[in-house]
């Protein structure tokens, strides 16, 4: 089976500059893709084009085998898409807002109510569907964006940083529903975040940075080829810790207080401490984490309040 989204040297010009730089990507159906990048890297820019908002300047961008640029509303009847900034009218009721939508999509008449009732139990928000958008917290307004997101039965959902400015606990319950919607409808998920401990969670990550995708795969294969486990030393005996680490070719570095060796046989690092235990006062070994994947490929950490 072919996959859902495929784009394929998709290159993005405003005027001079480029911002999306001859990239090629596919997402299988049914899977959750993340998009990691810094600031300015061209996740929104690829995204809008993905989404029929913005014109490609070159390359092809195809969603269920449709072409986002030469069909555009096959495309648009495709997919769902929760922006970052609410897009919701504030003064009417979810209930109005998803009819609004109905309407924006042509649902027939008669299947409305059907759809808000199915839309809004895949978000837990049947109880409220009279309350006012307004007087709602931050997390069920995301949730009724997912809902409205999904209210013409798309097969791709876009979500733009959809856990961004929530707190850790609506963070967790909005996973719930994406990973919901992927498994028991096999909706395929596209997002960005900046949450490194989401990306951890997805099907497959792409890293893009300066316009140009710098890995994708797995997030266990971006872990086993980009971070190695680290160990962390402490000794009352630095001289002879220093001088057993340099006589067995591992690089250390010292820092307050420790010694970090990065351990590509950590197996080893440990027989040889175990026989000179006189040297160690404490030993922590720490698995690497995908701020180090990151941190590794673009060299930079994802935003300073990481
Ligand atoms: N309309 C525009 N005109 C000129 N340059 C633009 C325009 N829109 C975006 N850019 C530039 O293109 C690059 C990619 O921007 P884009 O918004 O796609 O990045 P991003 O990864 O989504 O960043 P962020 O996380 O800040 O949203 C940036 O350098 C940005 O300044």
């Amino acid at each position: 089976m072919d996959p859902i989204i495929q784009v394929k040297n998709f290159t993005k010009r405003y005027g001079d500059f480029v911002a999306v730089n001859d990239i090629s990507f596919d997402v299988e159906e049914g899977s959750i893709f993340a998009f990691l990048g810094p600031n300015g890297a061209g996740k929104s820019t690829t995204i809008n084009t993905l989404c029929t908002i913005f014109e490609k300047t070159s390359g092809s961008l195809l969603i269920d085998g449709k072409d986002v640029t030469g069909q555009k509303s096959e495309v648009r009847s495709t997919i769902g898409v929760v922006f970052q900034d609410s897009t919701l009218d504030a003064k009417m009721t979810i209930e109005e807002n998803l009819k609004m939508h109905c309407v924006f999509y042509n649902i027939p008449k008669r299947e409305v109510e059907e759809r808000i009732q199915f839309v809004l139990k895949l978000v837990d928000l049947v109880a409220e569907r009279k309350k006012l958008v307004a007087a709602l917290s931050g997390g069920m307004k995301r949730r009724v964006e997912i809902a409205r997101g999904l209210i013409h039965y798309p097969k791709v959902l876009f979500l733009d940083e959809p856990t961004t400015g929530l707190d850790p606990q609506t963070r967790a319950h909005i996973w719930e529903y994406i990973i919901k919607l992927q498994k028991e409808r096999n909706i395929t998920i596209f997002l960005t975040t900046h949450y490194m401990e989401e990306a951890e969670i997805c099907s497959k990550v792409a890293i893009i940075d300066g316009g140009v995708i710098v890995a994708h795969d797995t997030p266990y294969a971006l872990k086993k080829k980009y971070t190695r486990d680290k160990a962390y030393i402490s000794t009352k005996n630095e001289a002879a810790l220093e001088r057993l680490l340099t006589e067995h070719d591992l690089n250390f570095i010292k820092k307050d207080g420790y010694y970090r060796v990065e351990a590509e046989y950590l197996a080893g690092l440990l027989e040889v401490l175990s026989i000179h235990k006189e040297y160690v006062t404490n030993i922590e070994i720490k698995k690497g984490t995908f701020n180090d994947v990151f941190l590794e490929i673009t060299g930079k950490k994802i935003r300073e309040d990481t």
